[in-house]
């Protein structure tokens, strides 16, 4: 057995509590020895004047979009899709979706985030570049079948099983999958019956974007009489393993929907306030039990995959949404973060205590901007910023060290990103 300690600092543990441990690591099988004193080990990382954290969980993005931040702004959901994102993604080639996704990646590692979700197309790249980059990911090809000929809009459908079916558990186990229907006005209902059923067969679980503005709520309730989440149950998309991107306009009904049927809810609030979408009522989903994790959504409507302002965003927004400052308070966005993400996405970690997934990240305390140390839960949500983190492991790998990323070359991926999103973005509109 190869062991790693991660030694000299605090340890964030499981009940948010902070105390002076070292963390050790069985690098063979990727899971936490033990956190406490430890005296030795193969190999040592640093973490004095630091926070050991679990990694963070991005549960919803879209990774590649990384090359189109900054392309549209300034937009609502609908004509931001429609006029901007969809034309230039019609473009994508797969040696596009692996920068964007390489990019996307090396800014997760940069800032202490170890698993993300993602919805995307040519998923065979983005696999590959998971396995590559050493993080864990739930995958999925995401599916919208408005627009297509029947035959175009089932090939879909079967791409993304097909994906779902060929991918799950690769990379050592890193990579599980999930079938992406993209949302319940963007799938028709004429597919639904026969891939949900199928879906279901293969045991993975479902992945999509529900209730994420008003204007896509009022048809469904105007044409079947019935709340976008009702309709889903309906259709046998709601469950355990199961997880949905947004929230924002769920009512009562639908909240107690989802704490009953054990869905997931990936609250987007940085995505959900720069497209104008609303304000979920998350400190109401938390009270009701629903599992609810967080994510950045695409940087091209956030504009960054840092999960620690994607924390304060949440604080903020929540607080604002539920008209208390004491709601969404910060031991809340933390796990939110963490175990809330990793359960939605079936994920054994975002805690640090023996048995689970290695997957940590150290925080550097010694800026300005995080002194004193009165509450280092309080700093997390409130002050910390990604370029805080020092070290990023995942699986027990160490993938960043003293914030020189290990298993992807910086320079190399930012340079190829940039080429591969002026070319895509010249052919899009030529
Ligand atoms: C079919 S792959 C995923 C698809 O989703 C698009 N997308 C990005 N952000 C959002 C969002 O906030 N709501 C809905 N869809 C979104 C992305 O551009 C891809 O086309
Ligand atoms: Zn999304």
């Amino acid at each position: 057995m190869t062991t790693l300690r991660i030694a000299g600092g605090q340890v964030l543990g499981p009940d948010m509590t902070v105390e002076r441990a070292d963390v050790l690591i069985d690098q063979d099988d990727g899971t936490i020895l033990a956190v406490g004193d430890v005296a030795d080990a193969d190999e040592t990382l640093d973490a004095s004047d630091g926070l050991v954290i679990p990694g963070l969980v991005n549960a919803h993005c879209h990774a590649a979009m990384t090359l189109l931040r900054g392309y549209a702004d300034d937009k609502p959901l609908d004509s931001w899709l429609r006029e901007d994102v969809w034309p230039v993604e019609a473009a994508l080639t797969p040696e596009d979706v692996r920068a964007g996704t390489e990019l996307g990646m090396l800014e997760m590692i940069k800032s202490g985030t170890t698993g993300f979700a993602d919805m995307y197309f040519e998923v065979d790249e983005v696999a590959e570049a998971v396995e590559e980059a050493g993080l864990r990911a739930r995958i999925g090809h995401g599916v919208v079948t408005i627009g297509k000929d029947e035959e175009v809009a089932r090939e879909d459908f079967e791409t993304s099983l097909a994906i779902a079916e060929e991918f799950d558990g690769a990379a050592d186990g890193r990579i599980k999958t999930a079938v992406m229907p993209h949302s319940l006005t963007t799938v028709g209902e004429e597919y639904l019956d026969d891939y949900i059923s199928r879906t279901r067969d293969l045991g993975v679980p479902l992945h999509y974007h529900a209730n994420e503005t008003r204007d896509e709520v009022a048809p469904i309730v105007e044409e079947r009489g019935k709340r976008p989440l009702e309709y889903a149950r309906e259709k046998g998309m709601t469950g355990e393993s199961d997880f949905v991107a947004h929230g924002v306009h769920v009512n009562t009904t639908e909240i107690d929907l989802l704490a009953e049927t054990g869905t997931g809810v990936i609250h987007c609030p940085a995505s959900n306030m720069k497209l104008a979408s609303g304000m979920a009522p998350v400190q109401a989903m938390l009270d009701a039990g629903v599992t609810v994790g967080l994510g950045t959504d695409g940087a091209a409507s956030n504009n960054d995959l840092d999960m620690f302002g994607e924390m304060r965003d949440a604080a903020m927004l929540g607080k604002l949404a539920a008209n208390d400052a004491s709601a969404v308070a910060a031991e809340s966005v933390v796990e939110m973060a963490t175990r809330g993400s990793a359960t939605a996405l079936g994920f054994d970690s975002g805690r640090i205590e023996e048995g689970a997934n290695a997957d940590l990240a150290v925080i550097d305390l010694s800026s300005a901007h995080l002194v004193p140390h009165h509450d280092l839960v309080s700093h997390l949500a409130y002050a910390a910023r990604g370029s805080d983190v020092r070290h990023t492991i995942c699986d027990g790998t160490v993938l960043m060290a003293d914030r020189e990323p290990l298993t992807l070359d910086e320079d190399s991926v930012m340079e190829n990103a940039e080429k591969r999103a002026k070319e895509l973005v010249e052919r899009a509109i030529e």
